[in-house]
């Protein structure tokens, strides 16, 4: 059982570009909230060749959970904007059962960062194991497909904060990668490469 620690992270910020909330202060939402659980059969359309679960499936599977997470945070339209690398470790086997488990970890203006793991069980042998994870990004939309602001993510446990404090080096990370912030500017991320 995670220990919830008794007090509000991060303070509250004022809003600015938002398009739907006039108050001063952006609402603040657990980022428990958004914890979303599938669970799905691996059946013969899912496989390849070799019956094990394909990747694109997979990924299929990873963003719909990812995307639940986003739209339970913000209460809006989301659309995927990137993902994070995704290593296919262990292959899943036809007549697995695939849990996803999915929590937005931070949300930014309008970009909200998901971290989702996955498991594949086989239950006649009883054995569990953890087979993939990955960060998705997703970005609330207005019905034009606006980006529109979101609620401030509030961490709660140790983990939750941990993944809370890492979200912003990954997101400059993925911003250089995409060729929409330049590395100069990454401070944080620089910051990680000057400890290391
Ligand atoms: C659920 C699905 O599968 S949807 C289908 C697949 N996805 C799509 O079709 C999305 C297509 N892309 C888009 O609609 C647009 O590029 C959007 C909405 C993602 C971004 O629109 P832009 O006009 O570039 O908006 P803008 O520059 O203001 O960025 C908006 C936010 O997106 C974030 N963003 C944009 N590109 C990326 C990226 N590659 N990686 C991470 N975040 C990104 C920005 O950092 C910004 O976040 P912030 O508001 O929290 O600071």
């Amino acid at each position: 059982m995670l220990t919830k620690l008794n007090h509000h992270f991060p303070p509250p910020l004022p809003i600015k570009n938002s398009t739907f909330n006039t108050s001063k202060v952006r609402k603040q939402r657990p980022v428990s909230d958004s914890f979303v659980t599938m669970t799905e059969l691996v059946l013969p359309n899912d496989t390849n060749t070799l019956t094990n679960l394909m990747g694109g499936r997979m990924m299929h599977l990873m963003d719909i959970a990812a995307a639940i997470a986003a739209q339970k945070h913000s209460n809006r339209i989301v659309v995927t904007a990137s993902v994070d690398n995704v290593s296919f470790r262990d292959p899943i086997r036809l007549g697995n059962v695939v849990t996803l488990q999915a929590q937005v970890t931070r949300a930014f203006a309008s970009s909200m960062e998901v971290h989702i793991d996955v498991w594949a069980e086989d239950i006649p042998s009883g054995t569990k194991m953890k087979t993939n994870e990955a960060f998705f990004t997703f970005v609330a939309v207005d019905q034009s497909g606006r980006p529109i602001d979101v609620p401030e993510a509030v961490p709660e446990t140790p983990e939750e904060i941990a993944l809370y404090e890492g979200a912003l080096r990954r997101r400059q990370l993925r911003l250089v990668l995409a060729g929409r912030m330049k590395p100069s500017d990454a401070a944080e991320l620089k910051a990680l490469f000057e400890l290391a």
